[in-house]
């Protein structure tokens, strides 16, 4: 059950990956071009960290994986204004996230 919840995971992760506007979301956020960052965003996530996550074992189930996926976006729509261009790209990715989660459940 948690590897067939692991290989949902790791199909969704891989085409939000390949996709156009993932860039922002590819890894994690440099703290030293944003310096800001680190004081704004108390928990940092990235798409390279979740890569990781699944293969170490490290998530007890998929909700877990969902969990951090959200936080990718919350970030962004905490830290960017809408209408910037990373901004956009949050609300986009999160769309396909979501629309594709659904469909693998
Ligand atoms: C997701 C995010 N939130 C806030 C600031 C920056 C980012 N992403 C950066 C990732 C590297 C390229 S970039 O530096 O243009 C954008």
């Amino acid at each position: 059950k948690l590897a067939k919840e692991m290989a949902m995971c790791r199909t969704v992760l891989a085409e939000l990956e390949a996709h156009d506007e993932a860039w922002p979301f590819l890894l994690p956020v440099n703290t030293k071009q944003f310096p800001t960052y680190k004081k704004i965003i108390k928990s940092p996530m990235d798409l390279s960290t979740i890569k990781k996550r699944i293969n170490e074992g490290v998530y007890k189930s998929k909700d877990e994986f969902t969990a951090d996926m959200r936080i990718i976006f919350n970030n962004c729509e905490t830290f960017n204004e809408d209408d910037s261009p990373v901004g956009k790209a949050g609300h986009s990715m999160r769309t396909l996230f979501e629309a594709r989660w659904l469909e693998l459940n």
